[in-house]
């Protein structure tokens, strides 16, 4: 028997750092949706007690270090079962991207697992479970446009899904560390998006409104560290984007655009500076 699940990207249209914790981490306001970049999960049950992770990716470790194998860990842990499991990996989102693919992943293991063993877990229980896999893996397991707060355990669905567009992703070669952002962060002279009103814009189904209400206070640490993304976002809104945003802490910078015909030139215009390039379409829950 074998499951199949796809794990899609998370995009950050608004992130808000509120404030540093006395844990040393960071008060989060964000609303979050997803795209139809995905990675593709084979889950299917082993006869041994062994956790094999196969992928197509060099980069990625396949051992404990894995979400994936986490996340198996947590579910036999919680739900007694005994046997292992064999998870072929199809990696399609870029790793440390800031588009979550490592969470995503995680969320969809929990689901594969859910179906292949029958195990009767609701979301809210893979929730519970999901928190010290990634800050993003609660959004993921709800998988809909939301409102997310705190760590990113507490997951409010929006009542409408993001406005349907198309999305630009352009990726440079960098390599972002998101502790370091957090912790370079001037918590005190973060810029605050406001994430009210690109709330209430997505459930009047405004998408004008909504373009108007991008932002990110991680954006100006990091393009001031890393002038190129900071480039990116300026010829995407350059060559017609109607909004753009840095996507967590980096370095993936998505554009919107109403048209395809605009999404495209966007696309083009920057594949010339950039490899990697994707023109993706918003997702319906
Ligand atoms: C910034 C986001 O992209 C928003 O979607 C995500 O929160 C990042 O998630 P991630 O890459 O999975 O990172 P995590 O493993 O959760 O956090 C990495 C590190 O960043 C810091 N961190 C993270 C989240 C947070 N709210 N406050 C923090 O200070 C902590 O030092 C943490 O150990
Ligand atoms: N299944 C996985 N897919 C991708 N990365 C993984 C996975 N499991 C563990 N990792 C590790 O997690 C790190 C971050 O990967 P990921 O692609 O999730 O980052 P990200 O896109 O920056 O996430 P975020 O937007 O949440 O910051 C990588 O360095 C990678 O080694």
């Amino acid at each position: 028997m074998e499951i199949i699940e796809k794990a899609p990207a998370k995009i950050n249209l608004g992130l808000d750092v509120l404030y540093k914790r006395d844990d040393g981490y960071h008060e989060l306001e964000m609303i979050m949706s997803s795209v139809d970049l995905a990675d593709r999960l084979i889950l299917s049950p082993l006869p041994t007690d062994e956790i094999i992770i196969k992928t197509n990716s060099g980069f990625l470790p396949t051992d404990r270090k894995n979400n994936i194998y986490q996340t198996i860990e947590i579910m036999r842990d919680a739900y007694q079962f005994k046997s292992g499991v064999e998870v072929q990996l199809v990696k399609n989102i870029p790793v440390a991207a800031g588009l979550g693919g490592g969470s995503s992943d995680a969320a969809a293991t929990f689901r594969g697992l859910n179906r292949l063993f029958d195990l009767n877990a609701t979301k809210q229980e893979m929730v519970d479970l999901s928190i010290p896999v990634g800050t993003d893996v609660p959004y993921c397991i709800h998988g809909q446009t939301s409102l997310v707060k705190g760590l990113g355990e507490i997951v409010l669905p929006l009542t409408q899904n993001m406005p349907s567009c198309w999305v630009v992703l352009v990726k440079p070669k960098l390599s972002i560390s998101t502790p370091k952002v957090f912790a370079k962060l001037a918590v005190d002279d973060v810029y605050h998006p406001n994430i009210h009103a690109l709330k209430n814009a997505i459930e009047a189904e405004d998408y004008h409104e909504m373009t108007q209400h991008l932002g990110n206070s991680l954006e100006s640490y990091t393009m001031t560290k890393y002038p190129v993304v900071a480039e990116i976002k300026q010829k995407m809104l350059d060559f017609g984007a109607d909004a753009a945003v840095m996507s967590g802490s980096g370095p993936t910078v998505l554009a919107l655009c109403q048209k395809h015909s605009r999404a495209l030139r966007v696309a083009n215009s920057l594949k010339g500076f950039c490899k990697e390039v994707y023109v993706v379409r918003t997702l319906k829950s």
